[in-house]
């Protein structure tokens, strides 16, 4: 383990200083596309002005004959497209593949300087940051980046949930952690067949009525990530990082998708991916505050005077917890306010009508 002194030194000569805090920019949606699709990549320029992050997936859903050419279009898309504020991520393939060193030569060296954030899958344990985070300063000293490359790591193996605490705090590159659920179900052996979402067979029903009788008896249907989902979100507020939750695989079900994303928003996510452009829109909706909310958090902001002390509004007492919890959201609604106009005015409105 590095002392702690050393931690925001380059692991590099002439790689740039380590960032201090993760620059919240907002990424509420991580949206992949296989750069080596023509018809896929075309489409990018167009999404820059509706996703907040795009990301170009060079591991899984990239056939292994096309792991060369999905690299190459990644630079290529990347060279020729104006993001703008909206940031460009890669996810490059398993440390254990024939292709994650090259994934990371060619991109640092060829488009490091666009790029913000690379997601590595599989993560296992901090050996796997610290592999990376060397490997990322000597190849940004080589390229004269002068900005550091940040890390996220999927969270989708059974060895990565039982040490997510030591990944999350691995390396000041780290920008944050996404649930893989289905990788992660393959790995726990779980009896799935899908990419995230809930399962009709994991219930709990209710008691038999009191007497007996064989009147049917209701049954729940339970979320399957809500532990995993948890347990990432406090590493990742613990080591000052990023949660999001990752695929929901039923491209048609955009109820539950919308479902499956609000959950983690309101356990702590900042995101989740989209795999198809109908998931962008999803994912705009649900992890941007309602203006109602975001209207609400100010009143009792304001209420609060300096945030200590306890006062009622509308019946519900609100003291430096709740404050707090404004904060979080209006801080938040300030954030994607300053990127989307649409936005900005839908809560300058509710703010207005609720004053
Ligand atoms: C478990 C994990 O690791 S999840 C992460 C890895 N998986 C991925 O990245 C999957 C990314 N998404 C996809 O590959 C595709 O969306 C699929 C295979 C799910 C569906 O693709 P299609 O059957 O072509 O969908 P559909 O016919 O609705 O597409 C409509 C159009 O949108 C385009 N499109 C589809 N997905 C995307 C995308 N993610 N980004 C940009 N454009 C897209 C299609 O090319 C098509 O273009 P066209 O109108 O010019 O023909
Ligand atoms: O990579 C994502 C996953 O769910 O697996
Ligand atoms: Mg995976």
């Amino acid at each position: 383990m590095r002392s702690a002194k050393d931690f925001f030194r380059p692991l590099a000569v002439g790689a740039p200083a380590p960032v201090r805090e993760v620059p919240f920019r907002p990424s509420r949606m991580i949206h992949f596309f296989d750069p080596g699709n023509e018809k896929m990549a075309a489409k990018v320029p167009a999404l820059v002005a509706q996703a907040d992050v795009l990301l170009g997936n060079l591991e899984d859903a990239v056939p292994a004959d096309r792991k060369e050419a999905a690299r190459a279009g990644l630079v290529k898309t990347a060279r020729s497209t104006d993001f703008g504020d909206t940031q460009l991520w890669t996810r490059i393939n398993s440390l254990d593949s024939p292709w994650a060193l090259d994934d990371l030569l060619t991109l640092v060296t060829e488009i490091g300087d666009r790029l913000d954030v690379v997601m590595v899958p599989k993560v296992e344990g901090a050996q796997d940051i610290h592999y990376v985070d060397r490997l990322l300063a000597q190849l940004e000293a080589r390229a004269g980046l002068t900005r550091p490359i940040l890390v996220h790591a999927i969270l989708e193996t059974a060895a990565g949930v039982a040490n997510v605490e030591e990944i999350a705090g691995a390396s000041p590159r780290m920008q944050g952690i996404s649930l893989g659920p289905a990788d992660l179900a393959a790995s726990r052996r779980m009896k799935t067949t899908r990419v995230g979402g809930g399962h009709p067979g994991y219930l709990v029903r209710e008691d038999p009525p009191a007497g007996g009788g064989d009147a049917p008896r209701a049954t729940y249907q339970q979320d399957l990530w809500h532990y995993t989902i948890a347990r990432m979100v406090d590493a990742c507020a613990a080591h000052g990082i990023l949660p999001y939750y990752g695929p929901f695989g039923d491209i048609q079900d955009v109820t539950a998708c919308e479902d499956q994303f609000r959950n983690a928003f309101l356990l702590g996510c900042v995101g989740a991916w989209s795999l198809h452009p109908v998931q962008i829109a999803v994912a705009k909706k649900v992890f941007s505050p309602a203006p109602a909310d975001v209207a609400w958090a100010y009143r009792v902001i304001e209420a609060m005077g300096d945030g200590t002390g306890a006062v009622m509004i509308d019946g519900k007492m609100q003291d430096d917890a709740t404050y707090k919890q404004c904060r979080v959201v209006v801080e938040l609604a300030e954030a994607l306010a300053g990127r989307d106009p649409e936005l900005a005015a839908a809560y300058a409105a509710a703010r207005e009508e609720s004053a």
